[in-house]
């Protein structure tokens, strides 16, 4: 189910050929999805999911979905909806698949609602999206219009779940790949635009991050950047020094006006905040899919203006910019 081959036969002739080449090499080293002791567990899930006619697909904002000609009966359901479960826990969605709600820890769409009217238009453009999870974004960009969509996410779990709901959403443009941005080609100057959404404060060193999104794109291309921001002035940026909201793994939480000053410093023009907004309880949740504790969790209990450690409560900004024209 999982085969890369046609994305490198379709890059081969282009300005992704660099990667193409590259891509042959990390599938034949089993890209990154060799190191995970659940991963025969997970493929044999993948393996296991029924083959359903499908007959209508959506990739809109009120759906994300598959449906079949017929309703399927109680036993055919519940055979989809434990394989699904299998490939716990999903984080990013919500998807439907023949009836079969996939209620994911978050509400990516109402994110994706705050973005989209403020982004350039996708229609016929070639799209990454760093750090995409399952691929929720990915669909959607492909229900924008986007001719192509390639993911990327070192988590073997989201990849295979985006394989999974490939099975049925059948989307020969949209790809999800087992890599970290660390892992793509230096220079490939080839993508009208590219998002980063909810990485750069996983990234040690953010502008090393934000040089790499800048030489995935073309000239003229559009960054669409969504990362964590505190209040406060130019220059102010926090550095959790142990856990933030209980994650180990976050380090530069900038002020937004830090950040568009990073932007510039590496040549990145028309700068743009189109969105800054408090995460809700609402938005990131736990639910029968994903049965973890969830941001709520993650609170001080006293004060959801604050996290559990004491620092301001999660505030996420949107920021769109370009790369210069040549
Ligand atoms: N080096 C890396 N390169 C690429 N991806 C990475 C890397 N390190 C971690 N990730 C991946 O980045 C994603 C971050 S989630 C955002 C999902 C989506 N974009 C969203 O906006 O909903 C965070 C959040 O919850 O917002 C995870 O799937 C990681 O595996």
């Amino acid at each position: 189910m999982i085969d890369y081959q046609p994305l490198i036969e379709l890059w081969q002739d282009s300005e992704l050929a660099p990667w193409a080449e590259l891509l042959e090499h990390q599938i034949a080293h089993g890209l990154s999805l060799k190191r995970y002791g659940d991963l025969p567990r997970w493929l044999k899930a993948l393996q296991a999911l029924p083959d359903i006619e499908v007959a209508t697909r959506e990739l809109g904002a009120s759906r994300v979905a598959a449906d079949s000609f017929a309703v399927l009966n109680e036993a055919e359901r519940s055979e989809l909806q434990n394989t699904l479960q299998a490939l716990h826990p999903w984080r990013k969605g919500p998807f439907e698949l023949f009836g079969v709600h996939i209620d994911t820890e978050w509400r990516s769409d109402w994110k994706w609602d705050r973005i989209l009217p403020h982004i350039d238009d996708l229609s016929g453009r070639r799209v990454l999206d760093v750090g995409c999870g399952s691929g929720y974004h990915c669909w959607r960009m492909a229900g924008a219009g986007a001719a192509e969509v390639i993911g990327i996410d070192p988590t073997p779990l989201f990849v295979l779940q985006f394989w999974a709901l490939q099975k049925y959403l059948q989307q020969p443009h949209v790809w999800v790949l087992p890599l970290g941005i660390e892992q793509v080609p230096a220079k490939l100057q080839a993508f009208d635009s590219v998002f980063s959404m909810g990485v750069l404060y996983h990234r040690r060193s953010p502008m090393d991050h934000l040089l790499e999104l800048r030489d995935c794109l073309r000239p003229g291309g559009q960054l669409i950047l969504e990362t964590l921001v505190i209040d406060g002035e130019l220059g102010a940026t926090l550095v959790p020094e142990g856990r933030y909201a209980r994650m180990g793994n976050v380090w530069f939480l900038p002020t937004v006006d830090t950040l568009i000053s990073w932007l510039r410093k590496l040549g990145f023009v028309d700068t743009a905040v189109v969105d800054v907004s408090v995460t809700t309880v609402e938005e990131q949740r736990s639910t029968e899919w994903m049965r973890f504790h969830s941001l709520a969790n993650f609170l001080d209990p006293a004060d959801h203006s604050k996290t559990i450690e004491g620092y301001p409560a999660p505030q996420r900004a949107v920021i769109t910019a370009r790369t210069a024209e040549k």
